[in-house]
């Protein structure tokens, strides 16, 4: 099958420091991949370069067989890719529900200048998506009231307005407890698989790596040292050894 996104000999050097050097992989449609490493391992930057907002060093992407490489972030996003974010981005002073409104305007590019008209557009879409988070019953809350768990909630319905087939998650359960994290997990995979929509996430919580994760790609000091099933990754003596000395991230390894 074609791939539906190819990373080729990706590197991004900072002076003296190579954040990512000579990264290959591929992403199949509908796979749910993680991609972990110990802290500074280059993985936001992997994940910067792969939303246009970093420009690599050296190495292309392409995605759908076409070279996204050198892209603004707007542009890869219509053509598919889509994104949240660790630190949420929402307008608090909306409601729920104009906030979808919102992303699915933007998704038809379709410009407003006043939010009552905003208010009469895309409204059945946007319950529609709030639905599928599981937010159908806030939708006229303002976003500012909403618990970290909604607004991660609201967040996916946002990316997913503009209907990706990838969905990259920057670290999508970072500060959450550890039950709200399984919901939006089991949310967040149960989409991806109706709508055979491809995810890769970045996380630091082993529990959730391997609960979700089809397979997981392990970064250490730039370079891609692992990529198999978890439980082949978590057996790995060279991941054990990156996570070795880290304290919780090593324990998880060996209790999950
Ligand atoms: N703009 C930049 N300028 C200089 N160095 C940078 C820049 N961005 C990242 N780095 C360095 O690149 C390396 C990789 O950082 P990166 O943030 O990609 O790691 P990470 O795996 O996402 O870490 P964390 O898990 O802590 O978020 C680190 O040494 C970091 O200090």
């Amino acid at each position: 099958m074609t791939a539906l996104l190819q990373v080729t000999h990706l590197a991004r050097h900072y002076g003296a420091l190579r954040a990512v050097e000579d990264v290959s992989f591929d992403l199949a449609p509908g796979e749910i991949r993680a991609l972990i490493g110990p802290n500074g391992a280059g993985k936001s930057t992997l994940f910067k370069m792969l939303m246009g907002e970093t420009r690599p060093t050296a190495g292309t992407v392409s995605f759908e067989g076409r070279r996204i490489t050198g892209l603004r972030p707007a542009q890869i996003c219509r053509r598919g890719v889509g994104r949240t974010f660790q630190i949420t981005g929402t307008w608090p002073s909306m409601t729920v529900l104009e906030n979808v409104q919102t992303a699915c305007l933007a998704a038809r590019r379709r410009t407003f200048s006043l939010m009552g008209y905003a208010r009469r557009q895309e409204v059945a879409p946007a319950r529609a998506l709030l639905g599928i988070v599981g937010m159908a019953e806030q939708a006229e809350r303002p976003a500012a009231v909403l618990a970290y768990g909604d607004l991660k909630r609201l967040e996916l319905a946002i990316a997913l307005a503009n209907d990706p087939k990838l969905l990259l998650m920057d670290e999508p359960t970072a500060g959450m407890a550890a039950t709200e994290r399984a919901d939006l997990m089991n949310t967040v995979t149960g989409i991806a698989r109706d709508r055979g929509m491809t995810i890769l996430f970045t996380e630091h919580d082993m529990d959730v790596v391997f609960a979700h994760a089809e397979s997981v790609m392990v970064l250490d000091r730039g370079r891609l040292i692992a990529h198999d099933t978890p439980d082949a990754v978590r057996a790995d003596p060279r991941v054990q050894a990156v996570y070795l000395g880290t304290g919780l991230d090593a324990a998880a390894l060996d209790d999950a």
